[in-house]
């Protein structure tokens, strides 16, 4: 299992108190029958475990060498059987009593945990995910999506690997070990202690066997992703590699990476292979510890003078299968306590997603924003990032509804902030943004986002058919899918595919072309109807017929909307009602296009260099620019 993400959350973690507890607290109480089912045959089928022994010998010093009288507890002698064969039938009898019985309780056992573990991931996944998707998006911008993934993924499923096997084996553990040792010392307690010195021993070599491995298989994932992705990268760059003619050198890196990757494994393995031999040897000597005194007092009396009393063979052989029998549930403790540690980190960062502040809370007052107009204010917006420098200062504007405003200004200046805003991805650091009046604090975050469209430059559509897509959850039929598609000139495309509305449109929909996947996204929008549409670089990766194609669904799109349009190709924003021009975070110039060109400053200048009239570019824009760049 991957240790990668043993990073993400290390900070916070150490805030978190009893994850485990809280963990079984929260979802064990949800599945009483299940768990209740599970614990008492746990505790109940290793007690069951301890019965051969005791009844073999039984059958030795009562049956085969009659040293004392057959007898059972808690059953008068009158119930027992007289004779030989029919005591030796009730034995047998017994025998097979008990792993019938010991089969049932496993079963139970086995069901109860499943049941538990299996309904608890269910229940972790979907919590963790619906908390995460709550989350603001600073929350999103600070981490990596694998990371996310990895507590959805791998700690979800270590936390239902140790709801499924964990408890129960513990328990198991903990109820043979007590049980084996209570019989042994209420039976002969100098043999008993001879017999459970090599116990203890087996715990602690097993934990830090754990312990010591666990790193060098770390360090061997690590050195395999190493030389996975150097194989990944030379295969697909075969053509450089050959057209430099570096087999050689690539092979030498090759080598490399896979030797490193050697050496990492035999570090882990070597331990390994000394592991096993070791534990053998413990048990071994334990075993024979246990004959030697047993056999010993057995046949010359007690072996050592602080030792008294009789033994039997029965009790000697009931001591060494004892012996065998703990020394599984002692090597498997120390492994299991090495890996609560890792289950409690998995648990941990589990919690503290689930403790995770809310940055965008909703009033629990706020009104659904209905019967949009669609118009648009910021009044004296300033606006830092967590963590990050002032992205926004003093920005007002009034936009009416329907109206449309080109974004446009040098990269970094601010554009996409501004529409964050607006769609409340972020709040204010400082003055007002408000959709027809009403502060958007004051609204629920739902009906607020409802009211705004957003075609962005890279539309994300999710795998599934095109239909699917362009449905996103609204429960629409075929024909007002076919209006949309049509109205954001995509049906006739769609129709020509082999499996139209079906088609697959494969992993973020890279089936089809940027063109393509442009339109399907119009279409999307369009079958919300928002008032308010952003539309960011809306055509800014297609070539200039598919532009067209796109700028005519966008006119459809954009009529009798209030529409934001961020814009690099100024051309696209030429017909606006009014531009915004930005720069380092405030809004620099506004106006249409002909006013803009006239005055001559940051616009006039952006759109020479769309037109190519870099000759007539003045000096201190070009240094400006390479500044900005520089930043
Ligand atoms: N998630 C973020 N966390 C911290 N700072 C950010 C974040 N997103 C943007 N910024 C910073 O805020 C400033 C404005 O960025 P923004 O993305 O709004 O610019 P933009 O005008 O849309 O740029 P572009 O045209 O390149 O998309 C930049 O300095 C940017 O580095």
């Amino acid at each position: 299992m991957p240790d990668e993400e043993d990073d993400i959350f290390s900070d916070e973690r150490e805030d978190i108190e009893k994850p485990m507890s809280r963990l079984l607290g929260k979802y064990a109480r949800r599945y009483p029958k299940p768990v209740c089912i599970a614990l008492a045959a746990n505790m109940v089928s290793p007690l069951l475990g301890l019965a051969p022994a005791w009844l073999l010998a039984l059958a030795i010093d009562g049956l085969f060498t009659e040293s004392t009288p057959y007898r059972l507890p808690l059953v008068p002698v009158e119930m027992l059987p007289e004779t030989t064969p029919g005591k030796m039938l009730l034995t047998v009898g017994l025998f097979v009593s008990v792993y019938l019985l010991t089969t049932i309780l496993t079963w139970l056992g086995s069901w109860g945990w499943a049941v538990f573990a299996e309904n608890v991931q269910h229940d972790l996944r979907t919590d963790v995910y619906d908390k995460m998707q709550g989350l603001g998006m600073e929350f999103y911008s600070d981490r990596q999506t694998g990371e996310l993934m990895s507590v959805l993924s791998s700690d979800v499923n270590r936390l239902e690997g140790f709801l499924n096997g964990w408890l129960g084996q513990l328990l198991n553990i903990l109820v043979q070990v007590v049980g084996i040792s209570a019989i042994m010392l209420g039976t002969n307690w100098q043999l008993a202690l001879v017999a459970l010195l090599p116990a203890p021993l087996l715990t602690l070599v097993s934990y830090f066997f754990v312990k010591k491995v666990r790193p060098m298989y770390r360090e061997a994932r690590g050195t395999f992703g190493d030389l996975a992705s150097r194989l990944e990268n030379n295969l697909s760059g075969i053509q450089v590699v050959k057209s430099f003619t570096n087999e050689p050198f690539e092979s030498t890196r090759v080598e490399g990476a896979s030797q490193k990757h050697m050496d990492a494994r035999w570090g882990a393995r070597r331990w390994g292979i000394r592991f096993g031999p070791l534990l053998t040897l413990i048990n071994g000597l334990g075993f024979a510890l246990v004959f030697l005194v047993g056999g010993w007092w057995v046949l010359f009396g007690p072996p050592l003078e602080m030792f008294s009393g009789t033994v039997t063979v029965g009790t000697v052989v009931m001591f060494l299968q004892y012996t065998r029998q703990i020394q599984g549930p002692m090597t498997q403790a120390g492994q299991l306590l090495n890996n609560f540690e890792r289950v409690k980190a998995s648990a941990e960062r589990v919690f503290v997603l689930f403790d995770y502040p809310v940055s965008i809370p909703e009033d629990p007052d706020a009104n659904e924003l209905t019967d949009v107009d669609g118009t648009v204010e910021f009044d004296d917006v300033s606006f830092s990032y967590p963590d990050g420098e002032e992205a926004l200062t003093d920005v007002s504007f009034t936009v009416d509804a329907g109206e449309t405003v080109g974004l446009v200004g040098p990269t970094g200046s601010g554009k996409s902030t501004l529409m964050k805003l607006l769609l409340r991805f972020y709040d204010v650091s400082e003055g007002e943004v408000a959709v027809d009046g009403i502060d958007v604090r004051d609204v629920t975050l739902r009906s607020l986002r409802a009211s705004i469209g957003y075609v962005s430059q890279e539309p994300f559509l999710f795998t599934g058919t095109i239909r699917e897509n362009i449905a996103y959850g609204l429960n629409v039929t075929d024909d007002e899918i076919q209006s949309a598609t049509e109205r954001a000139n995509a049906h006739g495309f769609i129709t020509d595919l082999e499996d139209g509305y079906d088609t697959e449109v494969g992993q973020r929909g890279d089936r089809l072309s940027g063109g393509q996947r442009q339109r399907i996204a119009i279409a999307r929008v369009l079958l919300r109807d928002p008032e308010i549409l952003i539309l960011d670089e809306a055509t800014s990766h297609v070539d200039n017929e598919t532009e067209v194609l796109i700028q005519q669904s966008l006119n459809e799109l954009t009529a009798d909307r209030t529409t934001f349009s961020i814009a690099h190709r100024l051309s696209t924003v030429r017909e606006a009602d009014r531009i915004l021009v930005l720069e380092d975070g405030e809004i620099v110039e506004r106006g249409p296009h002909e006013e803009l060109l006239s005055t001559n400053g940051l616009y006039a200048n952006l759109w020479r260099v769309q037109v190519g009239e870099l000759g007539s570019l003045p000096e201190t824009f070009l240094e400006e620019a390479a500044a900005r760049d520089r930043a």
